[in-house]
Parts: C-alpha cells; sequence; structure tokens
C-alpha cells in the first residue's frame, strides 16, 4: 500500500512530490472557522517517528497545552489500514474509540483517497479529522490558542519576527524538511544528486548563519528552531544511512550538531524524541528502500547529553519566560 502510495507522488523524472494537505480547516479563538479552541473538544494524533507530527508534540509542550489537547500516539508500524492505535489497550484510542487513524478521515470525507497522515487533529465527539494541514497547525497553537498557554511560554511566533521566519521556514521545507524525503525517495539518480546537493548547500547555510547566534531567528527559539530540529534529530538515526543523506552525519558538522544539542537539552525538545519509534518506522516499513527491513542498533544517542557550550552566542531560550515544567 505505501509503495503505491508512494508512486502516486512520484514524477515522470523521479523526483518526489509531497501530496497537498487535504483538510484544513482551522481552529480558531473566534470560531470563525466553525471550529472554536475549546479545552478537551480536540484531540491530537501523532506518530512519534514522524518529523511533521514531531513538531506540534514540542509546540504543545512549549507552551503548555498538554492539559487543554489531549495527545494519541499511534503504533509507528502502519498495517494495511495505514496508522493505528495497538499501543493501546484493545487496540484503541482510550479518547475517540477509534483503532485505525482512517476511520477519522473517511468520517471527514468517505471519498478520501490520499494517504492517512499524522500529524492530524481530530474532533473527539464527531471522531474526525479536522485538520492534517502541519504547518499550520502549530502556527495556530501559537496564535488561535494563546489563552491557554501556560504561564511564561515562549512567544514561538511573534508578529515582530513572522516575515523573516516564514522566511527562514521556507528554504529549510524546501531544501531540509522535505530535502532529505526528496534524497530518500528519489527513484532517479539525477533527482537524488539534486536533492542532495541542495540537502547539504542548505545545511552549509545554516551552519553559517548559526556560527555566530545562537537561534535561527532573533534570540529565542522560535517556530523556525522547531521546524529545523525535527529534522536535525532524526539525522544521523534515519536520514543519513536510510534516505542516503550521506555527505556528513550531523555530527561531522560542528556548529549544526552543537545547535541541534543546545534544543535536544531544552525541555520540551530532547524529552519529546523517541529514537526507537524513528528508527522502526523508517527501516521497517520503507520496503522500497529497505526491503530487508533490518533496523539498525546503532548510532548510541549518548552523545546527544554531550556539553554544547552556545551559551556565549548570547539568547535565551524562553527570553524572559519560563521552561516548561
Ligand atoms: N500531511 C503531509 C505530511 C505529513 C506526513 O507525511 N506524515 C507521514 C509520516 S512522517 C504520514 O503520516 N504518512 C502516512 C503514509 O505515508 O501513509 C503529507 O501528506 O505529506
Amino acid at each position: 500500500m505505501a509503495e503505491a502510495q508512494f508512486g502516486a507522488e512520484t514524477s515522470q523524472r523521479g523526483e518526489w512530490v509531497r501530496q497537498a494537505n487535504r483538510f484544513t480547516d482551522r481552529i480558531t479563538a473566534d470560531g470563525s472557522s466553525g471550529w472554536p479552541v475549546e479545552p478537551d473538544r480536540y484531540r491530537l494524533v501523532v506518530s512519534l517517528a514522524c518529523p511533521w507530527a514531531h513538531r506540534s508534540v514540542i509546540v504543545r509542550r512549549l507552551l503548555g497545552l498538554e492539559d487543554v489537547l489531549s495527545l494519541g500516539v499511534v503504533d509507528p508500524i502502519r498495517d494495511e489500514r495505514g496508522w493505528r492505535f495497538s499501543l493501546d489497550p484493545d487496540g484503541r484510542d482510550p479518547v475517540t474509540g477509534i483503532a485505525h487513524l482512517s476511520e477519522a478521515y473517511l468520517a471527514a470525507d468517505p471519498g478520501f483517497t490520499g494517504r492517512y497522515t499524522v500529524p492530524a487533529i481530530l474532533d473527539v465527539a464527531e471522531r474526525r479529522v479536522v485538520t492534517n494541514d502541519y504547518p499550520q497547525i502549530t502556527l495556530d497553537l501559537s496564535a488561535e490558542w494563546a489563552a491557554h498557554h501556560r504561564e511564561g511560554a515562549p512567544q514561538l511566533y511573534p508578529e515582530s519576527l513572522r516575515a523573516e521566519i516564514d522566511e527562514v521556514n521556507a528554504l529549510v521545507y524546501r531544501d531540509v524538511n522535505n530535502g532529505v524525503y526528496r534524497c530518500g525517495f528519489a527513484t532517479s539518480q539525477q533527482a537524488y544528486e539534486e536533492a542532495f546537493e541542495r540537502l547539504f548547500a542548505r545545511l552549509d547555510w545554516l551552519s553559517e548563519r548559526l556560527a555566530g547566534q545562537r537561534y535561527l531567528v532573533g534570540d529565542t527559539i522560535t517556530e523556525a528552531d522547531v521546524r529545523l530540529f525535527t529534522t536535525l534529530v532524526r539525522f544521523d538515526a534515519v536520514y543519513h544511512g536510510h534516505f542516503k543523506c550521506n555527505r556528513q552525519k550531523l555530527t561531522e558538522l560542528p556548529v549544526l550538531w552543537a545547535y541541534a544539542r543546545d534544543l535536544f537539552q531544552t525541555p520540551g525538545f530532547g524529552d519529546t524524541v523517541d529514537f526507537d519509534h524513528i528508527k522502526r518506522h523508517y527501516y521497517a516499513t520503507h520496503h522500497q528502500i529497505n526491503p530487508t527491513g533490518i533496523v539498525p542498533l546503532g548510532p548510541d544517542p549518548s552523545a546527544w547529553h554531550t556539553p554544547h557550550d552556545r551559551e556565549s552566542l548570547g539568547g535565551r531560550p524562553f527570553g524572559d519566560g519560563a521552561p516548561p515544567a
């Protein structure tokens, strides 16, 4: 199933072209979208393996939204019906009662034929997907859910920095976040090489930028750091080998490695990383690029805890605010 779905997203030149997000409704503070922000009404469903979903897990935690927006975690290994709640008792999500995420997609649109993707926010009572629009989900957690943020929550998407954050995010998305997939899912040598060159050129650009500043935009953590982190933290575990992104390992790129460790050691980042889910998902489910399904034992993750020495660059992770508890 996964192979056929990936086939539909492969161009004639062998390039990977990601499907558009189908459910783009927004949950808003004023309810004008028809989906008002409301504690306990919605459920965020993620795979801990998935970098797009990981963004929302980090942002939810940094903003202290755990008590108002619950989290469902699917099994990193999908079956023929896609993501499933087989980690939960009786194989059902304890809040919505569904066994497969596809049930919530089909409840929203019985004719849906795309991939059933995470992250998705479900309306609990209706057991249906409201949105799988992952770039908008995190921005809305910042802007629309502000009334429910914890005290001292950071401004991840401040008005004054939005243009710069958007600009950095667009480049990081094209060349890095999605760039690793374009390497891994390329089906022609040329498409792979083009994606590879763009990826590492952008990592060089990021290294230069981050050599003199602690965070990507401004002097505190923003949405831009969250988005880059979820790719960097997977780099050596899966992208370097499985997706053939192997000019260097992250650990061989000193600035980015220190930057990634700095974030990893910040509450909300490293404590949301699950290397077991990450490695099993990528290596065991992309049969077209790893037919044996063997999951490598390395790399040793203990290096993530070594000192990063980036405090001297100035900046404080949460500005005047406090880290999440
Ligand atoms: N919604 C986006 C991005 C989210 C995404 O790709 N999530 C992956 C996991 S990292 C997924 O859910 N894949 C399900 C599948 O391929 O069937 C998309 O449709 O491409």
